[in-house]
């Protein structure tokens, strides 16, 4: 510690603290807290953190100190559990203990505490009470804790938790193949091989195999990725040569019978843990990457299929031909008959090209603009009947690029972009595109009330009239006359757009896409106050090499790792949607309003996180802190978020109060107004208009982005 620290200066001071590498449970009691839950009691002795005369370091509950399971991320078995929460922490006497010791209490689920057994306590600051001064820390310290059985105080072994290894997957494997014929039908196998050696101590291996879904495809290369989908998939499980003690003997062979054209996928995973008896499950809603084993489609089916399977199969290509005859036949018949008479399509080149007779632009109905293009409210002629369902108006929304050729390139990206996503009720759906040598249209799904930002805007304006009125709907007794429920915004209000939002950026994580660009302003609003995911300019794909290039414009709600220069991936937009249930909790609050982009990533490295505010509880401010994690592996996924999210809301259910509150005088709210606009991308800004808020001086940037962070000075 250099000489001059004072209070006020210990964030200069200490550089680093470490936590002892062990830390202990000091016991373990069934508390009732709804069905299979546990509650454990756990102690963390903090040590190497720098003494000083004013020294009197505590670990304050929540912020301060986080609880994380490590998985595995290949873990097949994972996605449908809930994690172990952190519910309380509470400081012992100091003075009392040889070390800082503070107890933490953890909430598991039952299958999590009899399982899981790798955790990692992380504390990211201390308090000091004297100088009353929070001290981010650099490096926040872990400690690893292994919940075994030898741990746990007067716990009885037999019952005590099980140290557990869960089965490691994408094991490298060779395979051969081998087609034959079996009582008249065609069969394959596939012969597994794993080096032994790599995977020492393996208890025993289990193998995923079936038809393989190729859908997710690659925008770049073009190519599917090979997904196994469990409700199809069978699994079977094999042990190590050597073991003789292995139930399930030691073949490798994979039999498939009767054998479809069409390809395969396998995946193997290893388990090591002399405990796991039982095959790891695997949930049926769960999809998992596969190797392609290639014979499939092109060795077996063609050259090595049976000839009963070979007639099998004539049978049913004839009669898919005969299908497919009629239905042409029926469209045209309807076509000609009058039936579809605006849209008939002229080339059939491209399923999303409508007419543009089909399209009743008003021009004189804008519904917003924004970096490329400005969105006009339509109407579709009666006769279509596209794949989306539309109101009974037919209203439409359709987009029209500004004149000029970078706006036409960012359009055509979007346009793009949104063919590729597929569709999903959480996601605005394209309904086609209208294309001439003079205009460009795209046509998607109208919601009716807009981006999610204004929407959130107007709802905090119509309560702040409220207030002004001295109407407190949270009040027993509340006078409610003359109040439109249309327009206040309840505490479920979050949860409900949260979960929706939540359901849609699954859809799209599962098939591999980032969307890149998540903030409230791209969330749509129907006419129903549900959610729809929409901008799908900036999507990439995962694994891909593709050059990603930041939207500046997006800065605050950019991942960490990606603001330094990493590529995407589903972990980053996880990122943004913690940024965008700050939005919400906040009724439309700007994130680091009074910070310049510019400084972001610098806040962020040194740890410093957007503040929890009135209408989150600490439960999900807790959320959005996981979702903040530096590393993205450290992160949950959105199907890990979205039961997170459901546990979180059950627990919030009784303990909110039912309608947001709003602090007039919050200062997010002072450039919501401008944020709301996104400035055409021809336009000039206002000259001197970014030096308004920023200094020059970086001592001044981070002490007033501190405080603007919700820190104490
Ligand atoms: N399908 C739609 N239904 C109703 N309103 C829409 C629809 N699409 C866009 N809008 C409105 O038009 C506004 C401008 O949309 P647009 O996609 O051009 O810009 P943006 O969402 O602000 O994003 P960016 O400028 O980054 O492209 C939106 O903020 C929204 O209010």
């Amino acid at each position: 510690l250099p000489d001059s620290c004072e209070c006020g200066k210990l964030s200069k001071c200490i550089q680093s603290a470490k936590i002892l590498s062990e830390g202990s449970l000091q016991y373990l009691q069934h508390i009732d807290k709804g069905p299979s839950m546990i509650e454990a009691n756990l102690l963390v002795n903090i040590l190497g953190i720098p003494r000083h005369e004013h020294d009197n370091f505590v670990v304050l509950p929540n912020d301060s100190i986080s609880f994380d399971w490590l998985p595995e991320s290949h873990d097949v078995i994972e996605s449908s559990r809930s994690q172990p929460l952190l519910t309380h922490s509470i400081l012992l006497d100091a003075a009392a203990t040889p070390m800082h010791t503070t107890r933490i209490t953890v909430l598991f689920d039952e299958i999590n505490m009899r399982l899981r057994s790798q955790y990692k306590i992380s504390i990211h600051s201390i308090y000091n009470a004297p100088c009353n001064e929070m001290v981010q820390l650099e490096h926040p310290g872990s400690l690893k804790l292994v919940l075994a059985c030898e741990k746990v105080r007067g716990a009885n072994c037999q019952n005590a938790i099980k140290v557990d290894y869960h089965p490691q997957c994408n094991v490298d494997m060779k395979y051969s193949t081998r087609v034959f014929e079996a009582d008249g039908k065609g069969e394959a196998e596939i012969f597994v091989a794993v080096n032994d050696t790599h995977y020492e101590g393996a208890k025993y291996f289990i193998a995923y195999y079936g038809l393989c879904d190729s859908k997710t495809i690659n925008r770049y290369t073009k190519k599917g990725k090979c997904i196994l989908d469990m409700k199809q998939a069978t699994s079977k499980r094999f042990c190590p040569m050597e073991k003789g003690d292995c139930l399930f003997g030691i073949d490798r062979n994979l039999t498939i019978s009767p054998l479809m054209v069409g390809e395969y996928g396998i995946q193997l995973c290893v388990v090591y843990d002399p405990l796991y008896e039982k095959p790891p499950i695997a949930y049926t809603n769960t999809r998992i990457l596969a190797h392609k084993v290639t014979l499939a489609s092109s060795s077996l089916a063609i050259s090595s299929v049976t000839p009963s399977l070979h007639g099998t199969i004539l049978v049913y290509a004839s009669l898919i031909i005969l299908v497919f005859i009629l239905l042409i036949a029926i469209i045209v018949y309807k076509c000609y008959t009058g039936r579809i008479r605006c849209c008939r399509r002229k080339k059939q080149i491209d399923r999303f090209v409508l007419d543009e007779k089909c399209l009743n632009i008003h021009h004189n109905h804008i519904l917003g603009s924004g970096k490329f293009g400005t969105v006009y409210l339509a109407q579709l002629s009666a006769e279509l009947h596209g794949p989306v369902i539309l109101d009974d108006q037919q209203r439409v929304a359709v987009k029209t690029p500004y004149d000029s050729k970078e706006a036409r390139a960012l359009f055509m990206e979007e346009v793009e972009g949104a063919k590729c996503v597929g569709r999903h009720p959480k996601l605005v759906a394209i309904i086609g595109t209208v294309m001439s040598d003079d205009f460009m249209h795209f046509v998607m799904e109208y919601c009716h009330h807009g981006n999610l930002k204004e929407y959130l805007a107007k709802r905090r304006n119509y309560m702040l009239g409220l207030q002004n009125r001295n109407i407190d709907l949270n009040a027993p007794m509340a006078n409610i006359e003359g109040v439109d429920f249309e327009q206040v915004f309840t505490v479920e209000d979050i949860h409900r757009i949260a979960s929706q939002a939540c359901t849609g950026m699954a859809y799209l994580a599962q098939n591999s896409i980032i969307h890149n660009a998540l903030c409230a302003r791209h969330v749509l609003i129907t006419s129903d106050h549900s959610v729809k995911i929409s901008d799908f300019g900036n999507i990439t794909f995962e694994n891909n090499s593709h050059k990603f290039e930041l939207p500046t414009e997006l800065t605050k709600w950019t991942a960490i790792e990606i603001l330094k220069g990493s590529q995407p991936s589903p972990k980053s937009d996880v990122w943004c949607f913690g940024v965008l249930l700050w939005e919400l909790s906040t009724v439309g609050g700007s994130p680091y309003h009074n910070t310049d982009n510019r400084n972001v990533l610098s806040l962020l490295e040194k740890g410093f996180r957007l503040p929890k505010v009135d209408n989150a509880s600490l439960l999900l401010y807790q959320l959005m802190r996981e979702l903040w994690c530096d590393s993205p592996d450290d992160r949950m996924t959105f199907a890990q978020l979205s039961s997170r999210l459901s546990y979180t809301i059950q627990q919030d259910y009784n303990a909110s109060h039912r309608f947001v509150t709003i602090d007039r005088f919050a200062p997010y709210y002072v450039d919501s107004e401008e944020d709301t606009k996104t400035l055409p991308i021809l336009s000039v800004p206002e000259p001197g208009k970014n030096n308004r808020r920023t200094s020059n001086d970086p001592a001044h940037l981070l002490s007033e982005s501190e405080r603007l962070l919700g820190f104490r000075r």
